[in-house]
């Protein structure tokens, strides 16, 4: 299966109107007025999502697990976060957010200006700059779908470092296994040579269970800790 081009690439002029109002945002987004802002974020959203299945489905159709398509997708939820970064007060590099793997399925990422500052870490553990593509998404598998995968593709290890002194903006759909989904590795992925490397989990008792801090304080991998086998 192919991505084509629509589906890859927000529009110039859709970015442009959701960072002109995030940027100049003194009062309440919605639900009143700024109705082209909310009517542009709901065509991102509609396409972000749909870009979301679509890496999905490659993602499972590579292994031969296509079938997994609608269950997968039926028990996510999906939630839309728009991000500022403020000014470091400081020439020293300074942590927007810190090292972690989301614990999503996958997370869609669009930087809304100029600013870099999302860095992932390479399998030698050095941190590598991220320089997107203009009007484009980043996508990045979360410790949820490398848990379901059996660890058949890691998760992505990352975090935002600002420098300068203008603010950064960013917006990402974030797709999470629903409260109540057993996240479960499927048969296919096990066998004498691949033994089951995690239990099934529910993410939204992981969450019970660990509060954001201790979760930052694991390091890269406190879901897989929390369900290995
Ligand atoms: O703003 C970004 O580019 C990354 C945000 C992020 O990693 C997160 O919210 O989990
Ligand atoms: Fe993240």
């Amino acid at each position: 299966m192919g991505l084509n081009q629509d589906c890859m690439t927000a529009s110039p002029l859709m970015m442009h109107i959701l960072l002109k109002t995030l940027n100049n945002a003194s009062q309440p987004l919605w639900p009143q007025g700024n109705i082209n802002f909310s009517k542009t974020l709901a065509s991102f959203t509609q396409l972000a999502l749909g870009l979301e299945k679509t890496i999905l489905r490659m993602i499972l159709e590579s292994f031969g697990l296509e079938k997994y398509m609608d269950e997968l997708s039926d028990s996510t939820n999906n939630h839309l976060r728009a991000m500022k970064y403020g000014r470091p007060n400081t020439s020293e590099p300074t942590l927007g957010i810190p090292p972690h793997c989301d614990n999503t399925i996958l997370t869609l990422l669009s930087q809304l200006n100029e600013v870099q500052g999302l860095e992932i870490q390479n399998k030698n553990g050095e941190w590598m700059n991220l320089i997107p593509l203009p009007n484009s998404f980043v996508v990045m598998l979360g410790e949820s779908f490398s848990i379901w995968l059996n660890g058949r593709l890691s998760s992505c290890y990352h975090r935002v470092l600002m420098e300068g002194n203008e603010a950064r903006y960013s917006i990402g759909l974030f797709a999470r296994p629903r409260g109540g989904y057993l996240v479960k590795v499927p048969k296919e992925l096990v066998d004498d040579k691949n033994p089951m490397l995690f239990k099934p989990f529910d993410l939204e008792e992981f969450l019970k269970t660990f509060s954001p801090q201790i979760v930052q304080g694991r390091g890269k991998s406190a879901l897989k800790a929390y369900c290995s086998v």
